[in-house]
C-alpha cells in the first residue's frame, strides 16, 4: 500500500510544531516514521521519498513525503537482496569506505541493514590505490626493466590486496592474475620509458577491478547473492580523453539494458567498478577524471531512473567547509544540485564536478553520507529547496589559480574583443573558470585541473600569453586562490558585506569578484598565502552561532539568517 503526505509550513506549526520540521530533516527512506500523536493514524509506515515541493511559490516550505505500508515478513532475509521487484538505488562506497577487510565487512553490513533495498553497488578503488598505481607508473618509467618488479608501490598494492582476501576469506585467485598483469605492465612501461595517459588510464583500473572483485566475493561468501562488472564491459561509454574523460548518451541505453536485463534473469547484486569507462573510438580503458566513482553513480542512478543516489564517505555528508582547513565544519543537510555542482566544480573534493549533472537530468536526489556514521543524517541534495532563510551554504577555497589580466591595446568601443579573447582559449584548449570584465578588460583565471603537468603548464602558459599579447597588454598573476561563497546569492549585498568586513579586518584585497549567473556562487580572488586565514574567519562569521552582523542579523549555525530583537547591535 502506499500513501502520500503533504507536509505544510501550517501543518507543521499546527500539528508537530518545530519539533516534526527538526525530525523530518532526519527521516531517512525506509526509516519507520514516528509521527506526533496528532496524525498518529499514518504511524506504522515507512518513508520511501522525501521530496521538496518545488510547486508552490518561493517561501513555502512544503515537503512530500511517500511512505509504504511493510509488513515485518515484506522485508528479504538472509541479507540477500529485498523481494523481487526492480532495482531501488545507486550506493557509491568511497576509496576510504573500502580501505581495508574490516571495512569491507562493515560496508556489507551496511547494505544488509537495508534488507528491502535492490542496491547497485559502485565502489573505488581501496583506500589511496589510485595514487600508488599512478605513483609506480611513474617510477617504472625510470626504473629500469629488471628493478620493475621491485617498486616499493606495487608490494605495498599486493600487500594490500592480498591481506584483504585473505582476512575474508576469500579465493585469492580473484585478484593474483590481476596482479600478476600488474607487474607485467609495469615492466612494459620500463622498456618502453614511457607513460601516456592511456597506459595510466590502465593501470589506474586495477585498483576498481579489484576491489569491485574482492567484495562481490566476500557477499557471495556471507549468502548475498552479488555479482561483480567491469564498467568498460557493460557500456560506460565515454570520449577518448584519457584521465578526464565524459560520458557519453550511448552509455544510459547500453547500461540498463545490461544491468536491468542480468538483474531480471537472476536477481543478484551488482558490484559495479567507479571511475571507469571505455573510449568510443580507442575502445581503450578510460578514466571520468579523479574522484570519479561518484559520477559513475549517478551515471548509473539516472540510466536505471532509480529512486535514489547514495555516495557513502568518511564525513557526516556535504560540510559547511573543507574539514582539513575548518575541522569543525558542519554538515549542510540540504542542498540543490545547483549548489552541488558548483561546490564541486569551485574545488570541494567531496563531490565529483561533473557528478550532479545526470542527477539533475533525471531528478533523482542524490544523498551524501557516512560509512563510518551511518545514523548521521547526511546531505540530500535535490532539485530545489527552501531558501527562504539560507544566507551561506558552504565555503570552498581552490589553491594554486592563475590569474590573467588582459586589457585590450584599441580604444573604447572596439567591438569584438572578448572574442577573440575566447577563441584564443577555445584553439589553445584551455578552459576559464571565473571572469570579470569591462568592454576593453578582461580578468579571468584558469583551471589548474586542465594543465595536465608541470613543464607543460609554464609552456601552455607562455603559449597563451604570447597569443593573447598579440592583442592586449597582458598580465600574468600565479599562486592566487579563488575563494567561493555558495549560497543564497538573493542575500549577496549581507554575504558581501560580511565578507568583506572579515577581508578589511585581514587587511586582504581582493584581487578580483565575479557573481555566477547561476545565483549560487559569489567568488572572491586573494592570494594563496592569505586564503587559508580569510577562509577560516568567514567560517566564524557566517556559520557560528552568536556571531552579529553590523546589520543586527544573527546567523544560525547552519548559516541561514534570524533577526536580532533588539536594536543595539546595530549602533
Ligand atoms: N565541503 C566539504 N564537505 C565534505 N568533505 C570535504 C569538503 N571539502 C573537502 N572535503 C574532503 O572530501 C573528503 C571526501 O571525499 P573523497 O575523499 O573523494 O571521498 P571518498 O573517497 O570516500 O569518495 C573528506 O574526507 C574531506 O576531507
Ligand atoms: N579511485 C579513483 C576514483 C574515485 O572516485 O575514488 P574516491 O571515491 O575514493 O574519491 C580516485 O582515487 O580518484
Amino acid at each position: 500500500m502506499a500513501a502520500s503526505l503533504q507536509f505544510s509550513n501550517s501543518i507543521r506549526t499546527s500539528h508537530c510544531g518545530n519539533q516534526f520540521w527538526r525530525n523530518s530533516l532526519l527521516i531517512e527512506r525506509n526509516q519507520q516514521i514516528k509521527f506526533s500523536s496528532s496524525i498518529s493514524s499514518i504511524s506504522g509506515l515507512v518513508c520511501t521519498r522525501i521530496e521538496n515541493d518545488c510547486s508552490r511559490d518561493r517561501g513555502s516550505r512544503g515537503f512530500k513525503i511517500s511512505c509504504e505500508k511493510r509488513n515485518a515478513g515484506e522485508a528479504a532475509t538472509n541479507g540477500s537482496p529485498g523481494g523481487n521487484g526492480e532495482l531501488t538505488c545507486v550506493m557509491k562506497f568511497g576509496g576510504s569506505s573500502v580501505a581495508s577487510a574490516e571495512r569491507m565487512r562493515e560496508v556489507a553490513e551496511l547494505i544488509r541493514s537495508f534488507p528491502e533495498e535492490r542496491p547497485v553497488i559502485v565502489l573505488s578503488a581501496m583506500g589511496k590505490t589510485t595514487n600508488k598505481l599512478l605513483q609506480a607508473g611513474e617510477k617504472a618509467v625510470s626504473c629500469g626493466v629488471i628493478h620493475a618488479s621491485e617498486i616499493e608501490e606495487l608490494d605495498f598494492i599486493k600487500d594490500l590486496h592480498y591481506r584483504t582476501v585473505d582476512e575474508l576469506g576469500v579465493d585469492k585467485s580473484i585478484i593474483a592474475v590481476h596482479l600478476e598483469e600488474l607487474e607485467q605492465l609495469l615492466k612494459g612501461i620500463a622498456m618502453m620509458k614511457e607513460l601516456t595517459p592511456r597506459t595510466k588510464d590502465y593501470i589506474v583500473s586495477f585498483g576498481e577491478c579489484m576491489s569491485t572483485r574482492i567484495f562481490a566475493a566476500y557477499l557471495n561468501k556471507i549468502g548475498v547473492k552479488a555479482r561483480q562488472y567491469d564498467a568498460f564491459e557493460i557500456g560506460i561509454i565515454t570520449t577518448d580523453e584519457f584521465t578526464n574523460a565524459d560520458i557519453l548518451e550511448a552509455t544510459y541505453p547500453a547500461l540498463a539494458k545490461r544491468l536491468h536485463g542480468d538483474w531480471m534473469k537472476e536477481p543478484a547484486i551488482p558490484i559495479v567498478t567507479g571511475f571507469l569507462g571505455k573510449g568510443w573510438k580507442t575502445c581503450a580503458v578510460t578514466t571520468l577524471g579523479r574522484g570519479g566513482s561518484d559520477l559513475t553513480a549517478t551515471t548509473i542512478g539516472k540510466a536505471l531512473g532509480l529512486r535514489e543516489i547514495q555516495v557513502w564517505k568518511d564525513v557526516d555528508g556535504v560540510l559547511t567547509c573543507d574539514p582539513n582547513i575548518y575541522p569543525s565544519a558542519m554538515p549542510v543537510p540540504f542542498l540543490t544540485f545547483d549548489e552541488a555542482a558548483e561546490l564541486a566544480y569551485f574545488g570541494a573534493q567531496v563531490l565529483h564536478p561533473q557528478s550532479m549533472r545526470p542527477a539533475r537530468e533525471g531528478d533523482i536526489p542524490v544523498r551524501v553520507k557516512n560509512s563510518y556514521n551511518p545514523k548521521a543524517p547526511g546531505t540530500l541534495i535535490t532539485k530545489c529547496r527552501d531558501m527562504s532563510e539560507a544566507v551561506l551554504t558552504s565555503i570552498v577555497l581552490k589553491r594554486n589559480v592563475t590569474m590573467l589580466d588582459i586589457v585590450s591595446t584599441r580604444m573604447l568601443g572596439q567591438f569584438g574583443f572578448l572574442a577573440k579573447v575566447f577563441e584564443i582559449f577555445e584553439d589553445l584548449g584551455i578552459s576559464v573558470d571565473v571572469v570579470a570584465t569591462s568592454e576593453v578588460s578582461i580578468s579571468l583565471t584558469l583551471d589548474p585541473s586542465k594543465l595536465w603537468s608541470r613543464e607543460l603548464i609554464q609552456q601552455e602558459l607562455d603559449h597563451v600569453v604570447e597569443e593573447l599579447e598579440k592583442i592586449a597588454v597582458v598580465n600574468l598573476l600565479q599562486h592566487r586562490s579563488i575563494i567561493s561563497l555558495i549560497g543564497n546569492v538573493q542575500r549577496s549585498s549581507l554575504i558581501l558585506e560580511k565578507a568583506f568586513n572579515v577581508l578589511r579586518t585581514h587587511g586582504v584585497n581582493v584581487q578580483m569578484i565575479s557573481q555566477g549567473a547561476s545565483k549560487v556562487n559569489i567568488s572572491l580572488i586573494v592570494n594563496d598565502s592569505e586564503a587559508e586565514q580569510v577562509v577560516r574567519s568567514l567560517h566564524s562569521t557566517f556559520f557560528e552561532r552568536g556571531s552579529l552582523s553590523e546589520l543586527g542579523e544573527q546567523f544560525t549555525s547552519n548559516g541561514s539568517v534570524i533577526p536580532t530583537p533588539t536594536v543595539s547591535a546595530m549602533n
